[in-house]
């Protein structure tokens, strides 16, 4: 037996050993928590039997008291070791099938000659041996393990909470382990090996995402175990693994401040409703609970309110590509540049300052089809108070005043003939009820004339109280503020804050009037753009006071070239607290309101500069070579993007040499794809409307395809149809590029959406053209025949 084979043969010896212990503990764990739950049912129950009650005197009363709080608290002791045996049950199950993933051999500065290095096994949880002393596995997030991203064999050091530890490696191996068997083992260096991230990566994709665990790169290893920057910022090819790395630094930071961090801290802003459902499950297979996702979208929605529907961004991106040549499509493109930008905030900013003193609009409170309180007089009212108050300030103090009329309006509209009549048909209760009250309070004299005025008075009172209920709800909520019409006047004819030539700077008073009467028809019609969303929550709670998130501590951007300058200082205000890891490419920008997607690598404003960190990440492991060098070409400076070496088929391009071919020679495709045993096969389009139109002609053609749409919200395996910027961030084993004509893909705005379709693809990527190919293929290209 060679000196490998029995390596190999004592591994496979421990991993018996643990599978078997852990088997074991699962059985005792399960046992144990089943009898634990029985006794809280139990104690649940019989909790009143349990106790003595009797409060006939404070001995008696203390005495109760006493074995009440017993009860209670010898239930949330069973309660609590249920739920942490449940925990440990929960590690023990990951942990059975595969173990660990890795093994390092370290010796530590300062050891005794000649002693033997300490074997640390790392895998998805910790587990200690029967003593509870020694460490049989490691968490991949205990500060040991960091070693085994970070280096080869040779002299080493990590970070603990009590300072650095230096030491010797002797020994970096990986193990591929299985349903408790060995399947590969070997030796490695820095990487981590290129066996194994060829055995992960060469398989087909899934429905989700997974997690990288055994496999995380020394680059990606920066990006997760960052305890220092309060801005991450991280600019990574397609592919590179930028959501995984944040997945992972999300699992990372959860075990690193165990006890002060919890889940519903971190939020990660997404690019799409079904991007949450392709990553739910990467933090519970690590054994974490999922953070907060939502879209920015979402998140705007749920601040806007009721008053205007917000634009989805995807309809606005389906206008850029499409409406191009209608008219007003220059005013709109215009409109939403300077509303993405900075200096938009800065105009915001000198409207509000405005507003403190003219300007502010009002609802008037509305009663029985009549004004009670007048827009104006609130207005007059609001106006009159001090003006070294912030607006909020004087807004509460207006609700105050507010609150205090609607008392005394309600005193004087109880006279009133409506109030009668609403009496009259009051019902028998209302009377019972009045009269029990008023002998409650003696208010019954005993002469029948002021008895029936008192009853007359208490009900009048009643009537009118139960009617402005409402209202005074509506004060106390804040809603007598027209903030629909405050944002409309912004674009009012005439009507421009911060620069009088008349619109932010760089405008033409004509380009800007365009802007405004554009916005104006919108608003008008309940309609909220995109662009104007973020300036409006902005405005909204720039008046109203910030609703802040303080309890959060971390946020997560993915795909954050997405995001405009406004909509970065937006976030950063109304997280205060928080940290923020943001993680892009800005090849891959293909809103109009992101620009170029420069912005996101010039935050510098947001946090100090010390307080900032970027780190780049140029090796892209998605795809194979073939197809990351093929994309790359594409854009500029593609050549600085590092395939991981992984070998395939070259990409092919296909042309129709018959006009209307192409639904055919897709479908012939698509039937090959499925034969070679792809089970992931995107068909992917410039836009909703293509996708939708090609969906039609395909699917009588080819079982089971579906069309993606903004809307959809679960990712499933299977043939889709999907537009170019819903397939952001997901990946398919292959991917059919519909129609690379010119005619689809040749202004330098399209350039992104191209390459960010290409880079979706794993294994195979096809493109299909009618006529002229696009430009984009051979401006930096070589021979793509
Ligand atoms: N260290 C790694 N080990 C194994 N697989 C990895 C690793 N890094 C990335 N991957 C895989 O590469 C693919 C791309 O990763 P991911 O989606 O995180 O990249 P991305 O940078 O967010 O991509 P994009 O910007 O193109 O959406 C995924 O299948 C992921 O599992």
């Amino acid at each position: 037996m060679s000196i490998i084979d029995k390596e190999r043969e004592q591994e496979q010896a421990r991993v018996d050993r643990l599978t078997s212990m852990i088997k074991q503990r699962i059985g005792y764990l399960r046992e144990r928590t089943g009898g634990i739950h029985g006794e809280i049912v139990d104690i649940r129950r019989d909790f009143w039997e349990d106790v003595t009650v009797n409060f006939e005197d404070s001995a008696e009363t203390a005495e109760t008291y006493a074995s009440m709080k017993q009860q209670a608290e010898l239930l949330s002791e069973r309660e609590r070791s249920h739920r942490h045996m449940k925990e440990q049950l929960a590690t023990l199950e990951r942990l059975q099938a595969s173990p660990y993933f890795g093994r390092i051999d370290l010796v530590e500065e300062g050891a005794p000659a000649g002693s033997e290095p300490d074997q640390i096994y790392l895998g998805v949880g910790s587990l200690l041996d029967e003593s509870g002393e020694q460490y049989l596995i490691y968490d991949w997030r205990a500060p040991v393990s960091s070693l085994y991203y970070d280096y080869g064999p040779g002299p080493v050091v990590y970070k603990t909470p009590e300072g650095e530890v230096r030491g010797e490696m002797t020994l970096k191996r990986q193990f591929m382990i299985r349903g408790g068997v060995i399947k590969s083992m070997f030796d490695t260096g820095v990487t981590i090996g290129d066996e194994l991230l060829q055995e992960v990566l060469g398989k087909g994709s899934d429905a989700a995402m997974k997690s990288i665990v055994a496999t995380i790169q020394q680059e990606q290893n920066r990006i997760i175990r960052n305890d220092r920057a309060k801005l991450l910022i991280v600019q990574g090819a397609a592919g590179s693994g930028k959501t995984s790395a944040a997945l992972q630094r999300v699992a990372y930071l959860l075990y690193r401040f165990r006890g002060t961090l919890s889940a519903d801290q971190i939020v990660l802003f997404s690019p799409n409703p079904m991007f949450n459902s392709y990553i739910s499950t990467v933090l519970p297979e690590l054994g974490e609970k999922n953070m907060n996702q939502t879209t920015y979208l979402q998140y705007l929605e749920h601040r806007v309110g009721r008053d205007f529907e917000v634009e989805d961004p995807f309809v606005q991106m389906e206008y850029t590509l499409t409406a191009t040549g209608e008219a007003g499509y220059e005013t709109r493109m215009l409109g939403i540049q300077a509303k993405s930008s900075a200096a938009y905030m800065d105009l915001i900013d000198a409207y509000a300052s405005r507003l403190g003193h003219r300007g502010l609009l009002f609802k008037s409170i509305m009663f029985r089809g009549r004004p009670l309180i007048t827009a104006s007089a609130i207005a007059e009212q609001f106006y009159q108070l001090d003006r070294g108050v912030t607006i909020p300030n004087r807004l509460r103090m207006l609700r105050t005043w507010l609150l205090k009329e609607l008392t005394r309006l309600s005193k004087l509209e109880r006279k009133k003939k409506w109030v009668m009549d609403a009496i009259e048909l009051l019902d028998n209760e209302a009377y019972t009820i009045a009269y029990q009250e008023l002998r409650r309070k003696n208010k019954f004299t005993e002469q029948s004339h002021d008895d029936y005025e008192s009853e007359r008075e208490f009900l009048a009172a009643g009537v009118v109280q139960e009617r402005f209920k409402k209202l005074r709800s509506r004060v106390k909520r804040g809603l007598f503020l027209d903030m629909p019409g405050i944002y409309k006047a912004l674009y009012e004819p005439g009507h421009v804050e911060g620069n009088p030539v008349g619109g932010p700077a760089g405008f033409t008073a004509g380009e800007w009037e365009a802007v405004q009467a554009d916005t104006l028809g919108r608003l008008e019609q309940g309609l909220m753009p995109y662009e104007d969303a973020t300036p409006y929550c902005y405005l909204k709670e720039k008046l109203e006071g910030f609703h802040t998130h303080t309890t959060v501590k971390y946020v997560f951007v993915d795909e954050a070239q997405d995001y405009s300058e406004f909509q970065y200082r937006y976030l950063r205000r109304i997280f205060p607290n928080s940290r923020m890891t943001l993680l892009g490419d800005f090849n891959q920008s293909i809103f109009a309101h992101s620009g170029t997607g420069e912005i996101f690598h010039t935050l510098n404003e947001l946090f100090e500069p010390e307080e900032t960190e970027r780190i780049t990440l140029l090796r892209s492991y998605r795809s194979t070579k073939q197809i990351v060098e093929f994309a790359a070409r594409i854009i500029d400076g593609g050549e600085r993007i590092e395939p991981f070496n992984r070998n395939g088929e070259e990409p092919t391009i296909n042309r129709a040499e018959r006009p209307g071919a192409l639904p055919t020679l897709i479908a012939d495709k698509l039937r090959e794809l499925s034969a070679s045993g792809f089970e992931s096969v995107a068909v992917i389009c410039k836009t909703a409307e293509e996708s939708k139109i090609l969906y039609a002609k395909l699917a009588d053609q080819t079982q089971g395809i579906r069309l993606i749409e903004k809307e959809t919200v679960t990712f499933e395996k299977g043939k889709v149809v999907i537009p170019a910027y819903l397939a952001k961030g997901v990946e398919f084993d292959a991917v059919v590029i519909a129609d690379a004509s010119a005619r689809v893909y040749s202004r330098e705005s399209e350039r992104k959406l191209f390459y960010t379709a290409c880079t979706r693809a794993m294994h195979e990527l096809h493109l299909f053209h009618e006529g002229e190919l696009t430009p984009f293929l051979d401006t930096r290209s070589g021979d793509f025949s």
